[in-house]
């Protein structure tokens, strides 16, 4: 599992640690695995560090200093290191006289153009701001930075890339797009989560002695296999298809019958014993899988479940879709509310239930829920997957690039699934997702280790399918068993 802590948090643990040890220790720390990665992306690039041409763009505070420290080692191993200060009188004075000392050279960009100092380098470290940094990069850092991007120079940022918010993931205005991040102690939220995610390139974390000092609980955990291996269902000898779980779907409409049958080709992959489905596409569904239950009258009429799903293509027509899933809200089991189920959703109501609930929208349904701009939901997809939990006493699974999970506990890790793929923005995989999350869900799951299973497998098959190329939301249902033995480490 991997983990992340916001400022506050790792500020005080690294205080706790400061008081332990020697002053310095631990940005030598940073700086020496800052080098080092910086030495391999050296060596990948030109075979060697000495002669290679290293620009370090330094800010006013320790995120520079370290930046200064790691280019002194470079220095040392004969690379060609220059500083540009982007607030001279405030550089980390200590680290300064090392990079002076080993070598290396002031080059600020005063009087040279952005592209003329950053031209022929190698590499270029950004050390501008680091979990002290606030608001975007600030004018003067914008045409550095991007002609260190134009430049074909390999781009690292040091601890995050400047200008991204550490906390949230949030990118106000313009930030630094780093090839490789190197981060020190522990990921922070904002290496993530998109949009600042995508602004971090590959992560490298440096252990500079911090995690006895983190709290248990962190902010955001990221699931890998074995996490989620072990929370995958598995039949006993003495099991019957009523004790591994009988899902249940409310989905589909005449005017999408085809969301009925993705929803239950999701939901026959989830590990439940049986696959209930009320709809108006039951035959739809029959024809393509005639091992599901179809049932004519109410949810509350169709037999034992132990979850249902409800909402993919549902439609709006206010006489069925309504009624559907307001029997499904009155019951006493995990429900999943997707796509034309949350546009019916009443927060009151979610609340009110005595099993628990879990919802799934995209970004435009969130936004819809909370009665904001879409946009204002993609900025900020932490803070909009925690209100809606706590609005509406849920688990709440965000689907996006970064697909986050929050359950109603505010003190709860939020959930990061690190398995999509661009390639499963493909009509359909939404009801793909809910069927199988909510066959999780039957099988006994907890809600947020069931949104989270799912999440993963979800992204994972469509991987294992794509291989680099489009997948449709069936081919991802296809490769759910895949993604299963892969996750449990099976051929
Ligand atoms: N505290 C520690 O023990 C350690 C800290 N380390 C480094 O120290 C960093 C934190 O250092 P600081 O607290 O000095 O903070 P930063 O270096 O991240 O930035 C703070 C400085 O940047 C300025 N600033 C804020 N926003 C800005 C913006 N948008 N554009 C330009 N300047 C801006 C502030 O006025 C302040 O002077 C970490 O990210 C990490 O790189 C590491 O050396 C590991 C150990
Ligand atoms: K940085």
């Amino acid at each position: 599992m991997r983990t992340a802590y916001r400022v506050e948090t790792v500020r005080n643990a690294e205080r706790e640690l400061m008081a332990r040890l020697p002053e310095g220790t631990l940005m030598r720390r940073a700086a020496a695995g800052l080098a080092a990665t910086c030495a391999g992306l050296l060596r990948d690039r030109r075979g060697r560090v000495s002669g290679a041409r290293v620009v370090l763009l330094v800010g006013s505070g320790d995120n520079g200093g370290d930046a200064l420290y790691a280019g002194a080692l470079l220095a040392g191993r004969s690379a060609r290191v220059s500083v540009v200060r982007l607030a001279p009188a405030r550089t980390h004075a200590a680290g300064l006289a090392a990079l002076l000392d080993a070598g290396g050279r002031i080059a600020d960009a005063t009087d040279t153009p952005a592209d003329a100092v950053v031209a022929g380098a190698d590499l270029v470290l950004d050390g501008i701001t680091g979990i002290g940094g606030h608001g975007g990069l600030r004018p003067e850092a914008v045409p550095l930075v991007r002609a260190a991007r134009a430049s074909g120079a390999v781009v690292v940022a040091v601890d995050l890339p400047s200008g991204v918010t550490a906390d949230s993931g949030e990118v106000a205005g313009e930030a630094v797009r780093a090839d490789v991040t190197v981060t020190f102690g522990t990921y922070k939220p904002g290496l993530l989560i998109d949009p600042a995610r995508e602004h971090a390139g590959v992560l490298r974390l440096v252990d500079i002695g911090l995690g006895p000092l983190l709290p248990p609980v962190p902010d955001l955990e990221v699931l890998q296999h074995a996490d989620v291996a072990r929370l995958l269902p598995e039949p006993a000898g003495e099991s019957d298809k009523y004790r591994r779980g009988v899902i249940g779907i409310v989905a589909g409409s005449a005017r999408y019958p085809g969301a009925a049958v993705l929803a239950v080709a999701g939901a026959l992959r989830g590990g439940a014993g049986a696959v209930r489905y009320v709809g108006p596409g039951g035959d739809a569904v029959i024809a393509r899988f005639p091992e599901t239950l179809v049932h004519e009258g109410p949810p509350s009429k169709a037999g034992r479940v132990q979850a249902w799903a409800v909402g993919p293509g549902l439609g709006d027509e206010p006489g069925t879709a309504e009624p559907l899933a307001s029997d499904v809200l009155a019951s006493d089991v995990p429900v999943l509310v997707d796509a034309d189920g949350l546009r019916l959703l009443d927060a009151a109501t979610v609340r009110a239930r005595s099993a628990p609930t879990l919802l799934t929208p995209h970004a435009g349904e969130a936004a819809a829920l909370l009665g904001v701009p879409r946009e204002e939901v993609e900025a900020g997809r932490l803070a909009a997957v925690r209100e809606l939990a706590s609005r509406y006493g849920a688990t709440v699974l965000l689907k996006g690039s970064t697909t986050l999970i929050a359950t109603p506990d505010p003190t709860a890790p939020v959930r990061v699934n690190p398995t999509g793929t661009p390639w499963l923005a493909t009509a359909g995989s939404g009801d793909i997702l809910s069927g199988l999350a909510g066959s999780l869900l039957a099988t006994g799951l907890p809600t947020h280790d069931a949104a989270a299973a799912a999440a993963y497998l979800h992204g994972l098959a469509a991987r294992l399918k794509s291989r680099g190329a489009p997948v449709s939301a069936l081919d991802v249902a296809d490769g759910l068993p895949a993604a299963w033995r892969n996750v449990r480490g099976e051929a």
